[in-house]
């Protein structure tokens, strides 16, 4: 199967159709960019993929964990050529019978993908056009994401898809009979209440980025009603992150009881080849100046700057833009069809620099991203016991995720985060405890030295 520039899996000849060229000197720096990190990855991938100590290690061979020929030709496809150690450890156990319900957890970037979706695929009795595999993700894109790579790795199989995410369906279906439906917890629950979707034969129910999807402060009403819609047993229920913080981990047990559990050490919670920078800045519209100072490190491949709230990625968007840069804007005020768009567009390498919110922190694979901007850094939401906005603490989980959108399965990818004042130097610091890895000063003094320190980070 053909991969985009960036490692998306387009849905076949129809999403090679719709495709739109583009221009002429695009196509030739992409081509230059793709042939050269191409290259230094199929070096470096191999290396890591045989060091113990990796992530992307493994002992073993496709072939050996247990997968139907028809999925082994889709994964040789895809270019795949060994498991990582997070698809060698839980696939046997989420293959074997009876089906046992699993809570993994791997680094950003480490194919837990695959892990689960080889999980659906291999569950599905071809014969049966009845729904049998549920898969939902926080966000409209994550589920687009991970469906192209459900029809990616079942290319050589019979496997029927369908969404379960807003504005997607066409107006007045009335049943799905599709093998797999992925979507978001809000749309699903409202197809499997007006009985759109039929629960009745579903054996496998995914979680992907659970920790977020369980969450009592966020999608976790949704989710659960979701579960309760389902068959009381017979269901395997699957969790994955690359973070599971205490405080959702007992649910997450109840959620799927009696799991194989696939862990990680709070000191393994992010990879060594995202190198980690902090800008000192002066204040807030410093800030500004100094993203735009960055730009042209920005464009080397491809960014993503993350910002606390929906009108500074507007501003900064309209800001940039008004100055001559090409950037783009995505986030949750904007409509489904205006999001696909934007994200398509991106993935397809038009514009170098996205700015957006927390929306797209969690799950995101676009390989060409080697570097990501927290202008702000991610806060929590909290409020206190009479409904008040509490001091604001730094959301370690969303840094840890955000980080992550660089730096896939093995590449270097780099971070940068803005700080500006106390409070935001001192939830830096905080995030540095938590994940016990040094964030490094970037000397703005000069912006060479600035600018040899980041690309030395970037090779
Ligand atoms: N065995 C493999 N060999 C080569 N590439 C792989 C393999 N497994 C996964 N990949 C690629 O690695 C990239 C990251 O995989 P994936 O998106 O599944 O990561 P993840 O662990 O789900 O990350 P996140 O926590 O950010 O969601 C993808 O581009 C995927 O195609």
């Amino acid at each position: 199967m053909e991969k985009d520039a960036d490692g998306f899996y387009a849905p076949a000849a129809a999403g090679a159709e719709k495709k739109e060229e583009p221009a002429a000197e695009d196509l030739d720096s992409a081509a230059t960019d793709l042939i050269k990190s191409s290259f230094e990855v199929s070096v470096t991938l191999a290396d890591q993929q045989a060091d113990p100590n990796s992530p992307l290690f493994s002992a073993k061979t496709f072939e050996q964990l247990g997968l139907h020929a028809d999925l082994l030709k889709g994964i040789y496809d895809m270019g795949f050529s060994k498991p990582s150690k997070i698809q060698e450890r839980a696939l046997p156990l989420l293959l074997s019978n009876p089906p046992t319900n699993m809570i993994g957890q791997s680094q950003s970037g480490t194919g837990k993908t695959a892990a689960f979706v080889l999980t659906m695929l291999s569950r599905i009795d071809f014969t049966q056009h009845k729904t049998q595999a549920l898969c939902l993700a926080p966000s409209r894109e994550l589920a687009r994401q991970i469906m192209s790579v459900v029809v990616a790795m079942g290319k050589f199989t019979p496997v029927q898809t369908e969404y379960a995410i807003k504005d997607n369906l066409p107006k007045g279906a009335s049943r799905v009979s599709a093998h797999i439906v992925v979507g978001t917890p809000g749309t699903m629950t409202d197809l499997i209440r007006r009985k759109v979707i039929d629960t009745s034969e579903v054996k496998v129910f995914v979680l992907d980025e659970a920790d977020n999807m369980l969450d009592q402060d966020g999608l976790g009403d949704q989710t659960l009603r979701v579960k309760n819609m389902l068959p009381r047993t017979g269901v395997q229920i699957i969790l994955f992150s690359a973070t599971f913080p205490d405080h959702v981990r007992s649910f997450a047990s109840k959620f799927a009881p009696n799991a194989n559990k696939i862990e990680l050490k709070k000191n393994e919670l992010t990879v060594d080849n995202i190198h980690q920078f902090y800008l000192d800045c002066k204040s807030e519209e410093q800030k500004f100046t100094a993203l735009t100072q960055c730009y042209e490190l920005l464009t080397v491949g491809q960014s993503i700057i993350f910002c606390q709230h929906r009108h500074t990625a507007d501003q900064i968007a309209q800001r940039m833009t008004a100055q001559g840069h090409k950037v783009a804007s995505l986030h949750g005020a904007k409509d489904a069809s205006e999001r696909d768009a934007i994200i398509d567009s991106f993935r397809e390498g038009r514009e170098k620099v996205l700015i957006t919110t927390n929306v797209i922190a969690r799950g995101i694979d676009i390989l060409q991203v080697n570097m990501v901007v927290n202008y702000d850094l991610p806060l929590l939401n909290e409020r206190d016991n009479w409904g008040n906005k509490a001091d604001s603490r730094p959301d370690i989980e969303t840094y840890i995720h955000r980080i992550g959108r660089t730096g896939r399965f093995g590449r270097n990818g780099t971070s940068i985060n803005f700080v500006h004042n106390k409070q935001t130097w001192d939830h830096m610091a905080e995030i540095e405890r938590a994940t016990g890895k040094k964030i490094e000063r970037i000397d703005t003094d000069n912006l060479d030295t600035m600018e040899q320190q980041m690309k030395r980070a970037l090779k």
